[in-house]
């Protein structure tokens, strides 16, 4: 076990316990699972790269993750897809909207409150090397 194995296990602790929060809160149930493609059958020929909450828990298990940036990344994709395939007037794409911008700030600002920023730099580092 290197000295940056502890680091990347320290963060894995970090994300899982921002990814628990996230995926309890009720507002934003709708990105807590995969968008079910039976039926949603048009989805993946609109959307690339899919992407939700419980997908980047099994990320953080499997060390997909090297640094937090990597993980707001994904969180931005989910954001992405669902303003993405919602684009409508609807009240129930708007809804889906404001939904998935409230899930991307709030990622951010629960990361910027709770991570060290010197712990994200040698975690970049760490990321770069890989
Ligand atoms: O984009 C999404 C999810 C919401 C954020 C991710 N979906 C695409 C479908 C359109 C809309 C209404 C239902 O058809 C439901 O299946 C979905 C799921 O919501």
């Amino acid at each position: 076990k290197r000295k940056e194995d502890y680091k990347l296990r320290e963060l894995r602790i970090f994300l899982r316990d921002i990814c628990r929060k996230l995926a309890s809160n009720r507002r934003f149930y709708k990105f807590t699972k995969p968008v079910d493609l039976e039926e949603v059958t048009d989805y993946l020929d609109i959307i690339k790269q899919p992407m939700d909450l419980e997908t980047m828990m099994t990320k953080v298990d499997m060390h997909k993750y090297n640094c937090a940036k990597e993980f707001l990344d994904d969180i931005d994709l989910i954001c992405a897809n669902a303003l993405e395939y919602n684009p409508d007037r609807t009240s129930s794409d708007k809804q889906i909207r404001h939904e998935a911008c409230s899930l991307r700030d709030h990622a951010h600002a629960l990361i910027e409150v709770e991570m060290d920023s010197d712990f994200e730099i040698e975690c970049q580092d760490i990321a770069k090397r890989r």
